[in-house]
């Protein structure tokens, strides 16, 4: 699937919907018009995960859209390809700077998936001009603000947390080979200064997964994501 959109990218797991069933939410972040979803879990088994991805799938197909809106996991490429194996189109992974190298991602899901890859914290522009991206399809680069829902994001060596700013960002959608996708503390009231960075697309876990209506809060950065672009 290489026709895809990353622009409004929904992440969840089983651990960030307060309790509730997944895939309510996920359906309703595809009716509010989410164009691209990761199951992203730390604390699923693998068959719990390929479950989900199977039924994500099924969902995505009833719902006419396995074609438009993008389905992959975080870090698991076993997970996929069992996923796969059992007839769930799953269109790729999201990898980050200490998972499994992207290129074996490749190599194992095909020319046609999706490969996704977390900038690392730090100089994104000597690692944009340095660095060798032919197996990767887009980036994911954060965080914004701090976030619980990540405490590990954004740490440099010494653990101080360092945040992107939106002049960054700006200049990382110049540069950047490839589209890239900021989340981590995204909110609706960042969306306008970050659709003005030039950046290709916002990710959430939280705004709408530990909204108490997911539905609306889907809804109201669908709205003001669309009307800023
Ligand atoms: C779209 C997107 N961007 C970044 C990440 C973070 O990936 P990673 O650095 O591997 O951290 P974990 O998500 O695995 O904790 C992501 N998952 N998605
Ligand atoms: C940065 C990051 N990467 C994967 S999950 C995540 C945190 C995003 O979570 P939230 O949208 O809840 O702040
Ligand atoms: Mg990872």
């Amino acid at each position: 699937m290489k026709d895809f959109s990353i622009e409004k990218y929904f992440v969840v797991g089983p651990e960030n919907t307060g309790g509730r069933p997944v895939l309510p939410i996920i359906r309703a972040a595809v009716e509010a018009g989410f164009t691209f979803l990761q199951i992203r879990s730390k604390t699923a088994s693998a068959r719990e995960l390929i479950v989900l991805l199977e039924d994500t799938s099924r969902l995505l197909r009833e719902m006419g859209k396995s074609d438009s809106v993008a389905l992959v996991a975080d870090d698991r490429l076993d997970v996929v390809l069992a996923a796969r194996e059992r007839g769930a189109k799953v269109d790729g992974i999201h990898v980050g700077q200490s998972d499994i190298y992207p290129e074996i991602c490749r190599k194992y899901l095909g020319d046609d998936a999706i490969v996704g890859l977390s900038a690392p914290t730090g100089d994104l522009v000597h690692y944009i001009e340095k660095g060798d991206f032919s197996q990767i399809d887009y980036f994911g680069a954060g965080p914004l603000h701090p976030t619980d829902t990540k405490r590990d994001c954004g740490l440099d060596a010494e653990g101080n947390l360092i945040v992107r700013t939106l002049d960054e960002l700006t200049h990382l959608a110049e540069i950047s080979p490839l589209r890239v996708t900021v989340g981590g503390g995204v909110k609706a009231e960042d969306l306008e200064a970050l659709a003005a960075t030039g950046i290709h697309g916002f990710f959430v876990v939280s705004a709408v997964a530990g909204a108490d209506d997911p539905g609306a809060a889907a809804r109201e950065l669908v709205e003001i994501w669309d009307h800023a672009r």
